[in-house]
């Protein structure tokens, strides 16, 4: 290979493109609810096993953006998506889809911890069971193990697994839905603001959490904390009246983004 080429192969691999690998590729995404559009042609890529942050001001599209990643929107029955979303290149929208194993390989996390009425043990066997991840109770426990492993939440509950799942603190809730959706082997996991319901002790066992998750999953997360945004992801998507202003590395979005609206929102002039 002569010097030139090298060169034109090493700038090919300086750009963002193709040093990034997209677990999930939004091409031109459009929301309505009902006669309202919600989402303006967003184009916005999630990078593979890193943590991605969604901000911007309340009411932005950013929780009608991450409930597009795995379809939480079809649930809504005036919700209309056009434009296209991929999952390792596959159209997620297409008629052959199964939404119920797209869900398991797209998980969420909620605001409000969820957890079923059941069982901290039922909470995270559940999945498993219903998906047929495992054929028999010694599987069934050890998946249940390693979830609440994972989730850092097994020393809390692991000599009280039969016990109601609802009886836990609020953010022991967060983590051991977080574990339920890590049961069924999740790719991607979309969080939507997962500790706004959480005290700061807590909250920050979840983010450390979420740092530790990276290594094996893709996670996008709302929030609506600068400082949460600036800590846990690498990098930030910025969302304003519907549209993306801008995505990139969440060091750069904070120091010196290029937009103005960037600038305003995260110094607090609006939002
Ligand atoms: N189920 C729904 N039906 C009708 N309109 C909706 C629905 N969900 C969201 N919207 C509208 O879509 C727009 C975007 O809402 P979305 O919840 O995505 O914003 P957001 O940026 O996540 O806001 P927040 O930070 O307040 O949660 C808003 O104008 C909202 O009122």
């Amino acid at each position: 290979m002569n010097m030139l080429s090298e060169a034109a192969v090493e700038k090919k691999l300086m750009t963002p493109d193709a040093m990034t690998s997209y677990k999930m590729r939004g091409e031109k995404v459009t929301v309505h609810y009902g006669e309202k559009q919600a989402l303006f042609d967003v184009d916005l890529n999630v990078p593979e096993k890193q943590v991605m942050a969604l901000i911007g001001p309340s009411g932005c599209g950013k929780s009608t953006f991450l409930r597009c990643l795995n379809r939480m929107n079809d649930t809504i029955d005036i919700a209309r998506i056009g434009g296209k979303i991929t999952l390792d290149g596959e159209d997620i929208y297409d008629p052959k889809i199964d939404v119920v194993e797209l869900r398991a390989r797209v998980g969420m996390v909620f605001q409000k911890p969820n957890p079923f009425p059941k069982s901290i043990y039922e909470n995270i066997a559940y999945g498993p069971r219903i998906h047929g991840l495992t054929t028999n109770k010694a599987e069934l426990d050890a998946v249940v193990e390693s979830s609440l492993q994972k989730a850092a939440i097994w020393n809390e509950v692991k000599d009280r697994l039969q016990e109601p799942g609802t009886g836990l603190s609020g953010g022991q809730q967060q983590r051991l839905c977080i574990a339920r959706a890590i049961a069924v082997s999740p790719e991607v996991i979309l969080m939507d603001e997962p500790c706004s319901a959480l005290d700061p002790i807590a909250t920050a066992k979840v983010e450390e959490l979420i740092d530790e998750l990276r290594q094996n999953y893709t996670i996008v997360i709302v929030t609506h904390s600068m400082q949460q945004a600036a800590r846990v992801s690498q990098r930030t998507a910025m969302f304003h009246l519907g549209y993306l202003v801008e995505e990139g590395p969440t060091d750069k979005m904070f120091t010196n983004p290029d937009d103005k609206r960037t600038q305003d929102y995260i110094t607090g002039r609006f939002g």
